[in-house]
C-alpha cells in the first residue's frame, strides 16, 4: 500500500503534543487514527478533519487489548504508530503500588502489546516505523518522579529491542523530550526553575516534536536510536 493512504496512528492525541502532531500530519494530507481517553474539544477538531478517533484506558492489559480489537475493525495496515500516550501523575504517598503499576501500564505494557499485535499492519506498508515518545529524564533518573522515570527508561528499552526484532522492515525510534509545554496548573516559580534547567532556557512548544517526528519517519537509515530534544539540559 502506498505510504500516503495508510494511517498513522497517534496514542493519547486529544491535546497537546499528540494533537499537534496529528494536526500536523493531517495538514499534509496523511490519513490519521489517534487514541483518545477523555472526550476533549481537539477529539472533535479531528473528527471534522476526517481522523478516525478511538476511545482507549491503556491503564489495564484488558484496555490495551480492547483498544487493538478496535484498531483492527478500521484498518488493515499502518504507515506509523507514535506511542505518546502519557500518565503525568503525581505518586501519591500511600498509592505508590498503583501509580507505579498505572505508569507501567500506559508507558510500557500499551506499546509493548500494541506493537507485538500491530507488527502485521506495519509490515503492510513501506516504509513502516514505530516511534517512542519517552523523556529526557530517564538519562539520569528522577527523585521527584521515580516511578514515572523508570517508566519511560523502561519504554527507551523496548525502543532498542524492537528495533532488532523488527528489522528491515520496520524502524523504531524513541524521542526524549525535555520540557516542551508546560500544564496549565505549573506555576510561575515551577516555570522559572524548569525554564533554569536547560542551556538554550525557552519552552519551545510541541512543534519541535513534530520536528523530530518528520525526521525519523522521512530517514531511511535511522533505527534504534532515541533523539533527544531537551533544549542542552544534559549541559548544565
Ligand atoms: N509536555 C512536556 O513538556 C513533555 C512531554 N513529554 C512526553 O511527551 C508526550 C506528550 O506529552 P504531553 O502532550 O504533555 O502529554 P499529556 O500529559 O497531554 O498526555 C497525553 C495524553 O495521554 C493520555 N493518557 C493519559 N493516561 C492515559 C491512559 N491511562 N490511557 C490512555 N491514554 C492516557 C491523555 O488522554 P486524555 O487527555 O484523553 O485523558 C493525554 O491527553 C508524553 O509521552 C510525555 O511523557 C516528555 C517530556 C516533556
Ligand atoms: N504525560 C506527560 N509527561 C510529561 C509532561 C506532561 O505534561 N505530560 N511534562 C513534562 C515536563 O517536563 C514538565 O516538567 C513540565 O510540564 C514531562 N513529562
Amino acid at each position: 500500500m502506498s505510504t500516503q493512504s495508510a494511517p498513522i496512528l497517534i496514542t493519547g492525541a486529544s491535546q497537546r503534543i499528540g494533537l499537534h502532531c496529528a494536526e500536523r500530519l493531517l495538514d499534509s494530507g496523511q490519513p490519521v487514527i489517534i487514541s483518545y481517553r477523555s472526550e476533549r474539544p481537539g477529539v472533535g477538531k479531528l473528527r471534522e478533519r476526517g481522523a478516525i478517533c478511538l476511545p482507549a484506558d491503556f491503564a489495564s492489559e484488558a484496555g490495551i487489548l480492547a483498544f487493538i480489537d478496535q484498531l483492527k475493525q478500521h484498518t488493515d495496515c499502518l504507515r506509523a504508530i507514535v506511542h505518546n500516550a502519557s500518565a503525568w501523575l503525581n505518586e501519591t504517598p500511600g498509592h505508590e503500588a498503583e501509580a507505579f503499576q498505572q505508569l507501567f501500564s500506559v508507558h510500557m505494557l500499551a506499546p509493548y502489546l500494541i506493537n507485538l499485535h500491530c507488527a502485521e499492519l506495519l509490515r503492510r506498508s513501506q516504509p513502516a516505523d514505530i516511534v517512542h515518545i519517552s523523556d529526557d529524564v530517564a538519562r539520569k533518573g528522577s527523585a521527584n518522579r521515580i516511578a514515572y522515570c523508570a517508566s519511560k527508561a523502561g519504554l527507551d528499552s523496548l525502543t532498542l529491542s524492537f528495533a532488532a526484532q523488527l528489522a528491515p522492515q520496520i524502524k523504531v525510534n524513541g524521542i526524549a523530550p525535555a520540557l516542551i509545554q508546560f500544564n496549565e496548573d505549573d506555576d510561575d516559580e515551577y516555570r522559572s526553575k524548569t525554564l533554569a534547567k536547560s542551556a538554550l532556557g525557552i519552552e519551545p512548544g510541541a512543534e519541535v516534536i513534530y520536528q523530530s517526528l518528520r525526521y525519523l519517519l522521512d530517514n531511511p537509515y535511522v533505527t534504534g536510536t532515541t533523539l533527544t530534544v531537551n533544549g542542552g539540559r544534559h549541559l548544565k
